[in-house]
Formats: C-alpha cells, structure tokens, sequence
C-alpha cells in the first residue's frame, strides 16, 4: 500500500491522573504528597526529607512536574477522556494511526480510566461511541468498515481476548514493516452496540487476580486495536482509501513483590509485568534522548514490539499516566513521574494513511500479464482436453458408460473433490503471493521516494557548500589582487568557511544507510517469494497434469473444463479492474495536463484582454487580420465552454457505466459458477481476494445476486449435471458476447478520452479535438489550414467583418481602426444569430448524452463522483492534515482539550 500521506511530528501527549486514596490508605491514615497544582501542574513531596534538618534546609522537599494535562481525584471520566481521547478521532478516521495508553502503578486506576465502570464508562467505550457517531455523520458519502481486536499479553504470550481457544499467537512484521498479531480475530462491524458486546466479552476473558495491592489486578496487558478504513462512496479518479489503527491499551501495573505479598504464580506474573514495563521503560527513554539518535530495543518484550509504532513510529500517542496520591506509594509516584516527564520529549511521526488506488497501476500490469499467461495456458488445456474427448474412440457411448459405472465410486468421488479442492488452493495462495509481492513493490517505490529525498538533501547541501567555498575563493583572489601581503594576511581565513555538515544532512546520511539496508530486506523477501510462487505454480501444473489422468467421467472432465473457466474469469475481472484503473490514470494525468494549460490559458487571456484594452484606450490602429483573429478568439471562448462541459460529461458516463457493468457480469458469472455447479467453498472474500481493497470490487461485491441453489456432482445428478451445463454453457456465450461488446466499447472509449491538453495558443487544435465527431465551425478550418475549401471561403466571407461593417479590413491591406465593442452585437447580428443556433443544437446533444446518464442512474449520480475530484468537499478538507494534540508552548494553565478547541478542529477538518 502506498502511503501517499504528508508526514508531520508529533509530540507523545502525557496526561497524569491522581486518583482518591484507597480505603487502605485511608484506613493507615497516609498523607497526601502528590497534589495537582493547576490543569498541568503536580507537585511530589517527599515524604522522608524532614522540614527540620538544618543540613538540608535549602534542599527542597517538593518536585514539580509539568505534564500536558493533570487530574486529581475531582476529575470525571468524561474530563478525562475528552481532553486526551476524543481529539483523535478525527485525525482516526482521516486516516491517522492513534494510540492510548494507560501507565502507573498496580492499583492506581488504569483499568478504571480505560475500562471504567457500569455507571462511570472509560475511555473504550467512549472513543468507540463517538467513533461510530463520526462515522455515522459522514456516512452519506464514505464507507467505512471497522474491525477490531482485543488481546492480551500474559507472561510473555499473546492470547486472542475474542478467542481464547485460539492459543498462543506469534508477532509478525508485515511487508511495511507494521507489526501485525497472525491469526488474530479482528471482527469486522460498524455496529456500536455490537462492538460493545464483544469488548464485554473480552473483558471477562481478562486475566485478572486479586492482590494484596489491587483486589481486581490485571495480570496483564490489554491491548484493543480498532481498525479503521474509509473511502468515498463516489468512485473518482483520485479515489483515496484512508485507513487508520488505533490502540487502546491497558498496561498491567508495575508492582514491589514486598508490597503485593506476591507468591507463586503472582510473582512470576509480576516478574513478566516488571520485565515488559522494564523494555517500555528503556524505550521512553531511548526515544526521549535529545538528540533522537538512539538505538531503541524494541525487541525486547512483545509488549514493546507491539508499541513499536506507536512509540516511535506514525502515531499520535497518548499516555496517562496514573499514580496514588499517598505517601506509602511515594517511590512508585516518583518512578511514574520520571517516566512520564521523559515521554514528554518523546516526537512521532505522524502521516496519513492513504491508499491511492491509481498507485497500483504498476503493479497491477505486471500482475495482468502474469494472468494472461496463465490464461493461455488454461486455455490450451481446455482445447487439449476437448480434443482428448472428441477422439472417436472415447465418443464410443458403450465405451463412456463403462468408464462411468467402473469410476464413479465413491472413492473416486473423493479423490476428485480432493485434487479439485487442491488445485484451487494452488490457485489461491498464487493470488496470495502475487498480492504480497505487489505490496513489497509499493514498499520498495517508497524507499527510493524516501532515498531520492534524503539524497537531494545531501546534494543540495553539498552544492551550497561548493557555492560558499567558490565565493570565498573569489574573494580571496580578489584580495590578493587589491591588497598588499600584510593586509591579506589580517583579513581573510586561510581556510575555507566551515563546511561541518549540518544536522539535517546527517540524519539524511542515517537514513539512507537505514533505507539501503530495508532495501535490502525487502529484496530478500521478495526473492523468497518468488521463488514461493514459482514452486506454487509448479504443484499447480502438476496437479493439472494428475487431473485428467485420474478423472475419466465425462461430467467430471466438464466440471473441469469449467473449473478453469471460473479460473479464467477471475483473471478477466483483475483485468478489467486494472483496465479501468490504467483509464482513469490516463485520464488523471490529462487533468493535470489540461489543469496546467488551463492556467496557461487564463494567463494569455489575461495578457490579451489586457492588450485590447490598452488599444481601445488609446484608439490604435490594428490590422485585419488581427482584429479578425481576436474576434475569433472571443467567439471561441464562448463555445469551448460548452463544448467541454458536453464532452467531459460525456466520458464519465461512459467510463462509469462501463466498467461498473462489465465487473458486474464477470463477478455474477463467477459465482454463479462456483455455487451452482462446483458447490465451491468461494465465498465474497475468496473471489474478491485480489481486490480487497478495490472500491469497486467491493461495490460489485455487495450487488452480486446468487442465482441456482447448490447442485452436487455424482452418478445420479445427471440430468441436473446437464441442465446445469446447458446454463453454464449459455452463460459462458453469453460472457464471450458481451466481452466482445465490452472491448469494442473500451475502444470507443479510448476514442473518448480526454482531449488533448489545449494550447491557448493555438485554440483552433483545441477546439479540434474537444468537438468529436461534430465538424468543426467554418472558420476553425480556416484558420488552421488558411486555405479554405471555396464553400468555407463563402462562410467565412459571410462571417468577415469587414463585409458587414464596411469598415474592416481594406482591398488594399492597409489596417483598419477596431469596431466599437459596444457596438459588436448589433453589427454582428446575422452571425450571432448562427452561433445561437449551433450553441443551442450542441445544448440538445449534450442533454442526449447527459440526460441518459441521469435518467439511468439518477442515484448513481449520488454514488459515483464526477471525474473532478475538486469537487469532493470531504477530500479537500480533509486533505489538511489534522493538527496534532497541542502541547501548550507557554505552559499556560489550560487543559488539552482547551489548546485544541473542537471548532478549530472542525474548521481543519480535524
Ligand atoms: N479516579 C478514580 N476514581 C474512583 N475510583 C478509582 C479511581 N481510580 C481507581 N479507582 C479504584 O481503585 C481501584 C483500583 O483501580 P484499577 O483496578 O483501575 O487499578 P489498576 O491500575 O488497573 O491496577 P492493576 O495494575 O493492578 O490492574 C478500583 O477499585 C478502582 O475502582
């Protein structure tokens, strides 16, 4: 996936909260040494130092801490989550990974925070409701889909909180090098109240024991990942697919053995917990280094691995940071305080996550041409099969029936099934790979983006250095000309300025070796599965020869034959999808193109209304052929208006239509044949497995209406087998049929494509190309061959000016004073007349195409999106990227939710 977001820096968020005292605490009457100052300020008094030592008197007893945003006990649930939570929804669903989590000592309320109570909800909850109300306003024009997960990591090993059956699951880098949890359960809704159940269910799943510090201890870390993806329901050109994580962790508590009276299985929990916050710890402060050069061991918890991203990676993070207010829990405090002061410097890199679906042109047209060859290939094995059949020697009917009652046993039934089943395994883990390696291609294309980038640092700054070194040679040169040796001496350096390289070429020069080695890693991994296919492909060939051979029934070498049509017309669909996404390139790069001469174009207008002006100001003389020329110019401007409207309206209907009708007939076919015929166990995802992430497919997807009920293949299905067959038989015709329309339509709209870029200079080509099949206006071939065919010459001396004027150009040449334009319409009268009618005749056409186009699919004009994707309000807002939590610049007593007021976010789009 492409990653196409414009990255800022973020800074991790720190909030403390400071719950009530214990009843224990209360009970042993413990004072209070932690205190809230203000919205940001807190306060740790020791509660050892005593007031009366003299030696220390000058010491101060107190720390202050300035987090960006501290609670005490009066803090409501809501407070909390507002000022740390709510703020990152928006940037969630613009496609911003977030990431929430609670940090503190055993029992000091991170489960209350996070989790909350029935009555008092925490943060998951409230993030989840106000998540699904943000997606629900926006719904009319995006779709979303949601899925999450909700995990645990208990003494080192992960557990599936939604499928605790499931085991132990491994961590696992993917392609982009996102740490991903294999096998998890990520269970796809955007139904709040559902998403609500399952995290209830997961709770209880929870690995919670009491203590003697907590009577409800987390005996782990609880880890809810919410994804997040979004796409406009309008299919455009620049369709973008955002998509986001969010994490929302609840760490288990960092506790003393001597204060939790562990024993036995509580204190080798409590040795594992220790041990993770240990690696979180280190991380913190390996990140908070200041010059952020630090290595950082991720590595060494799954706690930390899981947190890589959100530590140090693309997230805006969030900690909340809990402590007692007791003194008993003085030193804990005082740990979680350092802690926390430290994540303060720690600076992410946020970026978008966007998926443009253009972007995979590339690889798509290596995917398609890989496709094709297996077609070919299926192909031929079909044509030799059905030479195999039509030998006369097995057309022998006597022949076939014995081969029937002698191979139609159950067993061989089974085996049947079983190589069927193996063949499209074969097939499916092939379009499994080929979707990784298109991945890693992306991945790569990002390197060498990134590379060129860290690589025109480093060049621009060596060029400004040979620039400085250059200028002070010059200028010693010059010195040693003007001056005597004494006085040179005195003036200038020996040595050129200094050329120490500056911090950003540096880490520029990091990067690049970071970059190179990735590069590397991905080639190995590409390498790895290449060769995975190849041996795929390999089984997949074998298995093909091993087919016929063992199948002798004629119903089952159809069932066959069709078996690799369905094969067959799943790579005709990755055809026409890549198709439609090379068109809708082709035609995205014309609008920039046109976009550019379009303000080439005003520019020159610009410069010739301008001029005009200037000559009727000062009442100049103009030649005749100028002045004809200018008013041509005019009249063009008026017709290539509505010119351009028609044509453009004309190609998105076309382009739309196409493509939405032909995906459609090829993904029915598909699973007409699979559950119909096969009993295939395809499902959606299955046939749609290529296109996950294609907006259409899953538009498509979502259309599909099953047609017969299953039918399964044996001995005494055969009249069914073969009325089926007659169907399938049809409906493959039927599929030829239309893919011969279809093509011959792709070249009609191939002819259709957008113009070529108009040259204002030259408006005659560009009215040319927009007009289509219309001829162009008489004078426009006059113009461009200026030599008019006779009958053009009488138009235009119809249209001449000077004709009608009797003041335009003279017999002789000499230059005429240009007409009053106030006068124009009255002297052009006749002419405008003609414009009238042609102007109004191109109207009707335009309503022709146009209007069919709305009466077709007056709601498609709701979901597919004009080709202009300016004008899509949602993408041009939230094309800004959100602004991250405000860490106040001045401290100013104001809470986060106060730096970013929620209006200032609305107004960014964020
Ligand atoms: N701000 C608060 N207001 C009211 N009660 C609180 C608050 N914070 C914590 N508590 C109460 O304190 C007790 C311990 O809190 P909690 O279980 O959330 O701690 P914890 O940090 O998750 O502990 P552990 O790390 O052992 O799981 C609970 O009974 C909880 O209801």
């Amino acid at each position: 996936m492409k990653d196409t977001g414009e990255s800022k820096d973020h800074q991790l968020t720190v909030a403390l909260r400071i719950r009530p005292l214990s009843d224990v605490e209360l009970e042993e009457a413990a004072t209070i040494v932690a205190h809230r100052v203000d919205d940001q300020m807190v306060v740790l008094m020791d509660p050892l130092e005593d007031p009366d030592d003299i030696l220390r008197a000058h010491r101060s007893r107190e720390k202050t801490y300035i987090l960006d945003v501290a609670f005490d006990y009066t803090a409501t649930q809501d407070e909390v989550y507002r000022a740390t939570t709510k703020g990152l929804i928006e940037g969630l669903i613009s496609g911003y990974n977030a990431t929430v989590f609670a940090y503190g000592p055993t029992g000091c309320g991170k489960t209350y925070t996070m989790l909350g109570t029935d009555k008092e909800p925490g943060i998951y909850v409230r993030t989840l409701n106000d998540l699904f109300k943000a997606i629900e306003e926006t719904s009319d024009d995006m779709q979303y889909s949601v899925s999450m997960s909700y995990l645990e990591i208990y003494n080192e090993m992960i557990r599936d909180l939604l499928n605790p059956s499931s085991g132990f699951l491994d961590l696992r880098e993917d392609s982009k090098g996102e740490i991903q949890v294999a096998g998890i359960t990520e269970v796809s809704t955007v139904n709040a109240r559902e998403i609500m159940e399952l995290l209830m269910k997961g709770n209880k799943q929870r690995t919670q024991e009491p203590t003697a510090a907590n009577q409800a201890s987390s005996r782990s870390h609880a880890v809810l990942q919410v994804a997040v993806k979004q796409q406009s329901r309008c299919r455009d050109v620049l369709q973008e697919v955002r998509f986001a994580r969010l994490f929302m962790i609840d760490l288990a508590g960092s506790e003393r053995a001597a204060q939790t009276q562990n024993r036995g299985q509580r204190l080798k929990e409590g040795a594992h917990i220790n041990r993770s916050l240990l690696a979180l710890g280190n991380c913190i402060n390996a990140l908070s280094e200041k010059n952020g050069n630090k290595y950082v061991n991720y590595r060494d918890s799954k706690l930390t691995r899981l947190l890589k991203d959100s530590l140090g990676g693309n997230s805006r993070t969030v900690m909340i940071a809990h402590i007692s207010p007791a003194s008993m829990a003085f030193e804990e405090s005082r740990n979680t305080l350092t802690y926390a002061d430290r994540a303060k410097s720690i600076r992410t890199r946020v970026k978008r996550n966007l998926l443009n679906v253009s972007y995979h042109i590339a690889q798509y047209t290596s995917i398609i041409s890989d496709l094709r060859s297996e077609i070919q290939r299926l192909k031929k094995k079909i044509a030799e099969q059905a030479s195999r059949q039509n030998n006369p020697d097995r057309t022998d009917i006597r022949h076939v029936q014995a081969e029937v009652q002698a191979h139609s046993t159950q067993q061989s039934r089974a085996e049947m099934d079983q190589l069927r089943e193996q063949l499209i395994e074969a097939f499916r883990q092939q379009m499994e790979i080929r979707k990784r390696l298109m991945e890693l291609d992306n991945t790569n294309m990002e390197i060498q983006i990134d590379t060129s980038k860290y690589l025109l640092t480093i060049a621009d700054w060596e060029q400004e250095r040979s620039r400085h070194r250059k200028k002070w040679q010059g200028e010693r040169r010059k010195e040693s000309f003007n001056k005597d040796e004494s006085e040179k001496d005195s003036d200038t350096p020996e040595s050129p300025p200094d050329s120490t390289e500056t911090q950003e070429v540096a880490m520029a020069r990091e990067n690049l070796v970071t970059l190179m080695a990735e590069q590397k890693k991905i080639s190995k991994q590409r390498a790895g599965l290449e060769r995975r296919l190849a041996e795929l492909r390999e089984r997949a060939r074998r298995l093909e020869e091993l087919l016929p051979r063992r199948v002798s029934s004629e119903e089952q070498r159809e069932v066959l034959g069709l078996l690799c049509k369905v094969h067959e017309l799943e790579i005709e669909n990755a055809e026409m999808q890549s198709h439609t996404l090379l068109k809708d390139n082709v035609i995205r790069q014309k609008n920039v193109v046109v976009q550019r001469f379009e303000q080439h174009r005003q520019l020159c207008h610009e410069i010739i209304q301008q001029q005009r002006r200037f000559i009727d100001d000062h009442s100049l003389l103009v030649p005749p052929h100028l002045q004809e020329l200018y008013e041509m110019y005019i009249r063009e401007l008026d017709e290539r208006n509505l010119d351009r409207i028609t044509l453009l309206n004309c190609i998105r209907v076309l382009l739309i239509l196409t493509s939405s009708y032909v995906a459609r007939q090829n993904l029915t076919r598909m699973h007409f044949l699979q559950h119909s015929v096969f009993s295939l166990p395809l499902s959606h995802s299955d046939s749609n497995r290529v296109f996950k992430s294609s907006p259409h497919a899953k538009q498509i997807k979502n259309s599909v209406v099953m047609t017969p009920p299953p039918i399964h293949i044996n001995g005494q299905g055969n009249r069914e087998v073969s009325t089926i067959r007659q169907q399938i038989l049809k409906g493959v015709h039927s599929i030829a049929v239309k893919a011969a329309r279809r093509r011959s339509k792709a070249l009609e709209i191939d002819a259709l494509r957008l113009p070529p870029p108009p040259s204002p200079l030259d408006p005659i080509k560009h009215k040319s190309s927009l007009s289509l099949s219309e001829a162009p206006p008489k004078g426009l071939v006059l113009r461009r061959g200026r030599q008019p065919s006779p009958e053009l010459r009488h138009a235009t001396s119809d249209d001449n000016l000077s004709s009608s004027t009797g003041e335009g150009p003279a017999p002789n040449g000499t230059w005429t004073r240009p007409r009053n334009r106030q006068a124009m319409p009255k002297n052009t009268a006749p002419r405008e007349q003609d414009f009238e009618a042609r102007r109004r005749k191109r109207r009707s056409r335009s309503f022709e195409v146009t209007g069919q186009a709305l009466t077709q699919g007056k709601s498609t004009s709701q979901r597919f999106r004009p080709l202009d994707s300016t004008s899509d309000p949602h993408l041009h807002i939230n094309g800004q990227p959100p602004a991250p939590l405000l860490r106040p610049q001045h401290r100013a007593p104001a809470q986060l939710g106060k730096a970013r007021p929620s209006h200032l976010n609305h107004q960014t789009g964020h």
